[in-house]
């Protein structure tokens, strides 16, 4: 009997061991096992799946763009809806030049999935220092191909459309129409006010920049937002250019890159924060957050940015009002009294007489020192280049009260006087001026050089700078 017992206790023993024995290999196992769903877990489980649908979204960026936006797509600011915006935004850059080149170039690394390129003119070696899409070797080349070529360069996934031709009132709509906003980076105050126009008829915001000298300046024109109190489901939040400027400046008022000048690195701020503005208003940043109704001022100099607040929206506006005057666009160059480009035109308000090409030019100084260069370019100017002897009188001093020095300057000289400028529009300017006041006995022997300096090194010496 004892032995009964003692063998029932070892199998007791034994079956407790192998109890244990399998606890730890079932305590092995689960740690290789997927573990079931306790209600906390049930939670982590759904919160996965939110995840999940996160990650549904964001299937809809593929792994390349997920991978080449994600500096800006880690961005709040931005992230994956942004992104998605971006990619299916088509925005019209309407110049490039100082301020299309820099804002393309970061619309296009932010991956805007269509970038339109308007601009009729070519590449000039004058354009590099600011138009940094633009490089040596595409002199004479369309600025529009070129650009577009750079452009794609920095981002082949995107769609890019040169357009090498003059945005006018016969093409304004029409182009635009394929596109959601427009940069206004152009130079000349008859595109502006049609860029405005395009902008109001067509429904689109207006992303405004300029730059000369020193100054930069941007603003965001005719921007709309969403609101429930009209039917059509919009209102305009901000004023439009001619809001804020309902008549055309006179044009002597109107300074340009190529009489004025411009530093570089200023058209590559504002063409910078044009980019930075359209993305911005892309994702979907409201109004308060962009420069709606308000001008950004950029001081180069003193290197101050500054914000004005605009004129707000004017109810009697010709073109955004409830009731606008202007429905179709118009002859801008005829409503600004200006023309669009630049055109070496000739003001021809002289008499034969008083006109020498630069071919008798050149002959006259050969037979004589007796010949008086009058230059009348800015001091600026005529230290840049000018011709051996000549004298400066820069046009904006020649006036009644201190032409007598130089009329002296003549009558002592008592021998031909040309006069001298760049293009030879302003030269004939001060001939006009002098053969006003000066005594008949000295008319004839005082002439303008046509064609300014420009004919001079096209004519007669190919190594006098043109610019
Ligand atoms: N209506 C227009 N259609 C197409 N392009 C335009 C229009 N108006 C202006 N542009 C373009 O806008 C660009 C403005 O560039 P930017 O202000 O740097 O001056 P620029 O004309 O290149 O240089 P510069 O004044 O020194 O000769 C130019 O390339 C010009 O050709
Ligand atoms: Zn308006």
């Amino acid at each position: 009997m004892d032995d009964i017992d003692r063998l029932e206790k070892e199998i007791l023993v034994l079956r407790e061991t192998l109890r244990r024995k399998e606890k730890e290999i079932f305590e092995i196992k689960k740690e290789f096992m997927p573990k079931l769903p306790s209600k906390v877990e049930k939670e982590i489980v759904n919160q996965n799946e939110c995840a999940k649908n996160v990650v549904k979204i964001s299937e809809k960026l593929p792994k390349w763009a997920i991978e080449r936006y994600s500096r800006q797509i880690l961005l709040p600011e931005i992230g994956v809806k942004g992104q998605e915006k971006l990619m299916g935004a088509k925005v019209l850059v309407v110049g490039a030049g100082g301020l299309g080149c820099p804002a393309a170039v970061y619309l296009a690394g932010a991956g805007v999935g269509e970038i339109g390129i308007v601009d009729y003119d070519q590449v000039d070696l004058t354009n590099i220092h600011r138009q940094i899409l633009h490089s040596e070797a595409d002199q004479n080349v369309s600025k529009a191909q070129s650009a577009a070529d750079s452009l794609r360069s920095i981002n082949s996934k995107i769609k890019l459309t040169p357009y090498n031709i003059e945005l006018n009132p016969s093409n304004a709509l029409e182009i635009s129409a394929n596109y959601d906003v427009i940069l206004d980076c152009t130079d000349n105050v008859p595109t502006r006010y049609m860029l405005n126009d395009v902008s109001v008829l067509n429904k689109m915001p207006l992303i405004s920049g300029s730059a000369l000298k020193m100054e930069g300046q941007l603003t965001i024109y005719g921007y709309r937002a969403k609101t429930n109190q009209n039917d059509k489901g919009y209102k305009y939040i901000g004023p439009c250019y001619r809001c804020v400027f309902p008549t055309p400046p006179p044009p002597e008022a109107v300074g340009s890159c190529s009489a004025d000048g411009v530093a570089g690195p200023i058209p590559g701020v504002i063409g910078t924060l044009q980019a930075l503005e359209t993305i911005k208003l892309i994702v979907g940043q409201t109004h308060d957050n962009l420069l709606v109704g308000r001008l950004l001022l950029f001081d180069g100099e003193d290197m101050s940015f500054r914000n004005v607040k605009l004129r707000p929206r004017n109810p009697e506006c010709e073109i955004c009002s409830e009731s606008p005057k202007i429905t179709k666009l118009l002859n801008y160059e005829v409503v600004c009294r200006m023309q669009s480009k630049e055109k070496d035109l000739d003001l021809d308000i002289l008499p034969p007489k008083n006109r020498i090409t630069a071919m008798k030019l050149a002959e006259a100084l050969k037979a004589t020192n007796k010949h008086l260069l009058v230059d009348v370019r800015s001091e600026h100017e005529f230290e840049m280049c000018k011709l051996d002897g000549a004298v400066n009188y820069p046009l904006e001093k020649l006036h009644r009260s201190n032409i007598d020095l130089l009329l002296k300057d003549i009558r002592d000289c008592c021998c031909r006087v040309t006069f001298i400028c760049r293009r030879g529009n302003d030269s004939q300017i001060a001939v006009k001026r002098v053969l006003d006041v000066i005594e008949d006995e000295y008319k004839d022997k005082i002439t303008d050089l046509t064609g300014g300096l420009h004919a001079w090194s096209k004519y007669v010496d190919g190594e006098f700078p043109v610019y």
